[in-house]
């Protein structure tokens, strides 16, 4: 009989149980660990993959939005932020632009992110420049040379607060002579952008390199200028250029090759004779003196950096000409747009003028007491100065800045902005934005003037600090060239102010319609009549 105690069962059991047991453990074990390790790798699966694109019109296979862009892309963007919000994607042709259309989208991009959107994007036309590269604008931030332009162009004898200092002497000079041409021209029809342009280009050129072959020069860049204004489709569409078709591009290398050559022959008249007779006269570095009507310029400067051959400021003959092409560019167009907006402006709202004449002559006196205005005056005169603000808040000259091009992908707004694509940010739109701006579209100079707790709560500088109002930039690439800017517009303005009375022809309307190339400028010249006024000077 076969003995069945249970312990006997149970020995003849064990083995199979344990086995089944640790199968069952093993099993749960290997369960868990891969529950685990999927969970795991979903949350890193999470973690790293990048969110998506900005939101934004899906546009058609190839072409993108391209057929259907308004020609004030800065409208057409505005209106596709107000659907898809803050930040958007779309592809025009090829290229991926992102636009951000918020001021806290702009310090994302323009202050926290500074070094990774320093970079621009590059236009064709800029890359057919042979010099293009060679400059400030479009050079890559990290470059040494980038660093280096823009440490002389902002260094204390140039475009530094007190660099323009040093000359005054050339704006009071230049100043001067637009009020004897207005006065030659009393009561009858001016063009006001002409009148004011021919001033402007004279103060940059003299500070650039003291004005010799202004006139060949100006042809060239004018047609630089208009190049750039053009939409250029070989931006956007790359196989058009490799296939032949590159307008813009073709044109570029021909009108860069004369400018190239004038450039020479002003460097090369510089280091003979000019040159000389510079360096022998003993002036040296450290000369700042604000009464010379011949300050050394920026190509003095350059020169001698060159030949210094620092190996801290690398400078080579194409820097030379890139810089002064770039500045020369950057800077005439702007300045003198700007100076016909607060004409418009003023012109438009005659309120506005009478408040801007009533303080010039308050701060620098009547016929019987003054000699005219002096830039002394400027800093005096805040009502001006917030009328300036004003025109600039309205009409910014680049509408969408400068497009940058991010070194490496970020996230902006939750959104992935893809390294290499074009990033604009719409300060056409964000300095009119009702969150930011009580009555947006109207012209009021009073806003900035704002006094107690409103004035100290914003910062309606040019600093570029306050992303609700930038209008030279902001970041590494804020605009080099603002203080000359400033006071520039301020003091020819004044002047202006104090000697004649604007109004518009007799039976004619203010046409303030806008037209983008280069800058946002107006469609139509601003015609006016300058009467005498009673207290006149100059
Ligand atoms: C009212 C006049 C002007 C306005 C509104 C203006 C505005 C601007 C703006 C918005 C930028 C882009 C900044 C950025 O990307 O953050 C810029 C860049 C620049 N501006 Fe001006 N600007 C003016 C006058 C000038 C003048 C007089 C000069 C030269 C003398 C100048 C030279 C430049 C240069 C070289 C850059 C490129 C800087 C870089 O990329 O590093 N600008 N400007």
């Amino acid at each position: 009989m076969e003995a069945t105690s249970p312990a006997g069962t149970l020995l003849d059991l064990r083995p199979t149980r344990c086995l089944n047991g640790l199968m069952l453990v093993t099993a749960t074990l290997a369960l868990l660990m891969a529950a685990a390790c999927y969970v795991r790798g979903k949350a890193k699966q999470q973690k790293t993959a990048a969110p998506p694109l900005p939101p934004g019109p899906l546009g058609l296979p190839l072409l993108g939005i391209l057929p259907f862009l308004n020609p004030d892309i800065h409208v057409h963007f505005a209106g596709l932020a107000a659907v898809y919000g803050p930040i958007i994607s779309v592809r025009v042709g090829r290229k991926l632009c992102i636009v951000v259309t918020s001021p806290s989208l702009a310090k994302e991009v323009l202050k926290e992110h500074d070094a990774t959107f320093a970079n621009r994007d590059v236009l064709a036309a800029a890359l057919a420049l042979p010099n293009g590269l060679h400059g400030m604008g479009w050079a890559p931030h990290g470059a040494p040379r980038w660093r280096v332009l823009r440490k002389i162009a902002m260094g204390r004898d140039m475009l530094s607060q007190t660099g323009v200092e040093r000359f005054r002497g050339l704006r009071r000079e230049e100043v001067r002579r637009l009020l004897a041409r207005t006065r030659d021209a009393v009561n009858t029809r001016v063009d006001f952008g002409e009148l004011v342009f021919g001033p402007v280009y004279n103060v940059l050129t003299g500070v650039l390199w003291g004005g010799s072959r202004r006139e060949e020069v100006l042809k060239v860049v004018e047609d630089v200028y208009e190049m750039f204004g053009k939409a250029d489709l070989s931006d956007v569409l790359p196989l058009l250029s490799r296939l032949g078709f590159q307008g813009v591009v073709r044109k570029a290398k021909k009108v860069s090759a004369i400018l190239d050559q004038t450039w020479e022959y002003i460097i090369h008249e510089r280091t003979t004779t000019q040159y000389l007779a510079i360096t022998a006269a003993g002036r040296n570095d450290d000369e700042s003196d604000i009464h010379d009507h011949k300050p050394k310029d920026l190509l003095q400067i350059m020169l001698e950096t060159m030949e210094k051959k620092d190996p801290k400021m690398p400078i080579k003959r194409e820097n030379i000409k890139g810089l002064l092409t770039d500045l020369v560019l950057a800077g005439l167009f702007t300045t003198s747009t700007i100076m016909e907006w607060a004409m418009t402006e003023m012109v438009q709202h005659p309120e506005t003028m009478r408040k801007a004449q009533e303080e010039v002559e308050r701060v620098v006196g009547n016929k019987e007491s003054s000699s005219g205005v002096e830039e002394s005056h400027v800093p005096e005169l805040h009502y001006l100065n917030a009328l300036i603000k004003e025109v600039l808040r309205l009409h910014p000259t680049t509408p969408l800045m400068l497009p940058r091009r991010p070194s490496q992908s970020a996230v902006v707004g939750g959104y992935t902005v893809p390294k290499g694509s074009c990033v604009l940010v719409n300060i056409w739109a964000i300095e009119r934005d009702p969150e930011s701006w009580d009555r947006p579209l109207e012209f009021d100079p009073e806003r900035f003037l704002a006094t107690g707790p409103a004035a100290a709560k914003c910062c309606w500088d040019y600093s570029g600090n306050d992303l609700r109002y930038f209008p030279y930039g902001s970041g590494r690439r804020i605009c080099p060239g603002m203080y000359l800017a400033d006071r520039l517009l301020c003091y020819a303005l004044a002047s202006l102010l104090h000697s004649f009375d604007w109004r518009l022809p007799q039976g004619e309307k203010l046409d303030v319609s806008t037209k983008l190339g280069a800058v946002l400028k107006k469609a139509k010249p601003l015609i006016v009549v300058p009467t005498l006024k009673q207290t006149q000077y100059g």
